[in-house]
C-alpha cells in the first residue's frame, strides 16, 4: 500500500515571506541551490509556491498538465473570467497541436527555412560593424523570424505585428517577472499599459488573419497561418483535453493562438544565440570545429545548401548550450485541483516550479555538469540519466517550436561563425543572469565580415 501523502512540505521557516523573496531576488540561482541542498527535492518557497527538483517528479508534473495542473493562461486577454478564458485557450492550443503538428514542423518549417538566413543577414548588416547589445539584436531578429514562420513573407504588416508583439511582451515582462502574483484585475498603470499593448498586437494580427482567411486555403501550408486556415470551423473541444463543448476555430481564436506562439518564443532563441557567441569567444576550439564542419559541407560541393543534419558538432553545441544555459530556466504550473505530487498534498491555486538550470547541472544525473562539453552529445550514449534534460519542457504543453528552434539555432550559429569574426567585448563579465529568461546580460559584440567566407 502506498504511504499516505504528507501535507507538511519542508522549506525555509522563521522568516516572513518578504525576506525569502528578497533573498531570492538578490540571487535566484544561489537561493534555489541552497534550498535544494538543505531541504531536498521538494521544498516550499512560500505557502503558495513549491519547488520540485527530481526529474521524475518534474515529468509527472508536466505530464499531468491540463488535468491536475495548468499552465498560466493569457494574463492579458482582457477577460475577467480567467478560468473560462484558460479553458478556451487550452482547447485552441491543443487543437492546433493535433491538427497542425505535421504541417507546422515540416512543410511550413521548410518554407520558412528558405527565408530565415536572409533575415539574419539583414540584421547583422544593419549593425554595420558597430558594437551592439547582442541580446537586443538577436531578440529582434528572432522576433521577425518567428513572425515570418507564423505569418510568412516580408510584408510591412508582418513587421508591424512583430514590433507590436515585441512591445507587448516587453511591457508584460515587469508583471511576469514579479515573484509575487499580482491580481491581474487591479487597476494599476502597468496592467493597463500591458492590456493596451496586447490589444494593439491582437488588432494588427487580426487584420493579417482576416486578409489570409479571405484567400483560398493553400494546398501546401507555407506558414502556421496556412495550417490553421485549413482547420477553420473545426470544433476546438473535440479532443481529449476539450471537455467544454469546444466552439469552432474562428478568426479570433487563430489570431490569439499566433499571438501566444509569438509571445511564448519572445527572446528565447535569441538568448541561446547570445550564449553561443559568448561560448565561442571564450572557447576558440569550439569555434574552429563549428567552422571546420561548415567548410566540409562546402567542400562536398553542397555550397550554401546546408541542413542541421550536416552539422552534428554544431547541433551538439546547441544541445550543450540548452543544457548549461536553458533560457526558460524556471518553469511553472498551477495546481488546478487538489492533488498529490512526490508524496505531498497540494492545494488548488498553489504554484509548482521546476528549475531546468538546476536539474541540468545535478551531478546525480550528469557527469561533470560544470564543464561545458558539446562532445558529450556525440559519444553514442545519451549523456544523462533518466529524464534530466528538458530545455523545452515536456508533456502536453511541451514547446510548440522545439524542432524549429533547434534547426534555427544550429543554422544561425553555423552561418554566423562562417561569415563573421564576432568580436565579443565582454564575454567573461556577462555571466548568467536569471531574469524571466537566463541571459548573458549586457553582452556586447561587433560583427566583422570574414575575408574567407564562402
Ligand atoms: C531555444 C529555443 C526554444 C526554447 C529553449 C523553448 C523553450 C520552451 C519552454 C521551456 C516552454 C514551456 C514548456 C512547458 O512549460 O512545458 C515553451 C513553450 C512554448 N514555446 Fe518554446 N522554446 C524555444 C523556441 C520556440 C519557438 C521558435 C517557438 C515558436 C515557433 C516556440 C513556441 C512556444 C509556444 C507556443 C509555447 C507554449 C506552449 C503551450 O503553452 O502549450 N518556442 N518553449
Amino acid at each position: 500500500m502506498a504511504a499516505p501523502a504528507r501535507s507538511l512540505i519542508p522549506g525555509p521557516t522563521g522568516r516572513r515571506l518578504r525576506d525569502h523573496t528578497y533573498e531570492y531576488e538578490r540571487d535566484r540561482l544561489g537561493f534555489l541551490t541552497r534550498c535544494h541542498e538543505e531541504f531536498g527535492d521538494v521544498f516550499r518557497f512560500s505557502p503558495m509556491t513549491v519547488v520540485v527538483g527530481h526529474p521524475d517528479t518534474v515529468h509527472d508534473l508536466f505530464l499531468r498538465t491540463n488535468v491536475d495542473f495548468r499552465t498560466e493562461g493569457s494574463l492579458f486577454s482582457g477577460d475577467r473570467t480567467p478560468a473560462a478564458a484558460q479553458t478556451r485557450e487550452t482547447d485552441v492550443n491543443m487543437l492546433a497541436r493535433r491538427k497542425g503538428w505535421r504541417g507546422v514542423n515540416k512543410s511550413a518549417a521548410a518554407a520558412h527555412g528558405a527565408r530565415f538566413l536572409g533575415h539574419l543577414d539583414s540584421a547583422v548588416r544593419d549593425s554595420g560593424g558597430r558594437a551592439v547589445e547582442v541580446l537586443a539584436m538577436m531578440k529582434e531578429f528572432f522576433g521577425l523570424a518567428v513572425a515570418d514562420y507564423c505569418l510568412g513573407g516580408h510584408g510591412d504588416d508582418v513587421t508591424d505585428v512583430a514590433e507590436a508583439v515585441d512591445v507587448s511582451a516587453k511591457t508584460s515582462v515587469r508583471l511576469m517577472a514579479s515573484s509575487l502574483s499580482l491580481p491581474r484585475w487591479l487597476p494599476l498603470p502597468v496592467v493597463s499599459r500591458v492590456r493596451k499593448a496586447e490589444r494593439r498586437a491582437l488588432a494588427l494580427l487580426g487584420d493579417v488573419v482576416a486578409a489570409r482567411l479571405a484567400e483560398p486555403v493553400a494546398a501546401e501550408p507555407r506558414d502556421l497561418l496556412d495550417v490553421l486556415h485549413a482547420h477553420l470551423g473545426t470544433p476546438t473541444g473535440a479532443g481529449r483535453h476539450g471537455a467544454h463543448g469546444g466552439a469552432a476555430l474562428d478568426a479570433v481564436a487563430i489570431a490569439r493562438l499566433v499571438d501566444v506562439v509569438m509571445r511564448a518564443s519572445h527572446g528565447v532563441p535569441g538568448a541561446t544565440t547570445a550564449w553561443a557567441l559568448r561560448e565561442l569567444a571564450l572557447r576558440p576550439r569550439h569555434l574552429e570545429r563549428v567552422r571546420a564542419e561548415r567548410d566540409a559541407v562546402r567542400a562536398a560541393a553542397r555550397g550554401d545548401h546546408v541542413t542541421p543534419a550536416d552539422l552534428p558538432f554544431t547541433a551538439a553545441f546547441v544541445n550543450e548550450l540548452l543544457r548549461a544555459y536553458p533560457p526558460t530556466w524556471l518553469m511553472g504550473r498551477w495546481v488546478h485541483r487538489d492533488t498529490t505530487l512526490a508524496g505531498y498534498d497540494l492545494r488548488r491555486g498553489q504554484q509548482v516550479m521546476a528549475s531546468a538550470y538546476h536539474v541540468h547541472r545535478d551531478p546525480r544525473w550528469w557527469h561533470d555538469p560544470g564543464e561545458f562539453r558539446p562532445e558529450r552529445w556525440l559519444e553514442g550514449e545519451r549523456p544523462y540519466e533518466g529524464r534530466a534534460y528538458f530545455p523545452f519542457g515536456a508533456g502536453p504543453r511541451v514547446c510548440f517550436g522545439n524542432q524549429l528552434g533547434l534547426a534555427q539555432l544550429t543554422l544561425a550559429i553555423a552561418w554566423l561563425a562562417d561569415r563573421y569574426d564576432v568580436e565579443v567585448l565582454n564575454a567573461a563579465e556577462a555571466s548568467p543572469a536569471a531574469r524571466e529568461l537566463l541571459v548573458p546580460l549586457g553582452l556586447k559584440a561587433r560583427f566583422l565580415p570574414r575575408a574567407r567566407a564562402g
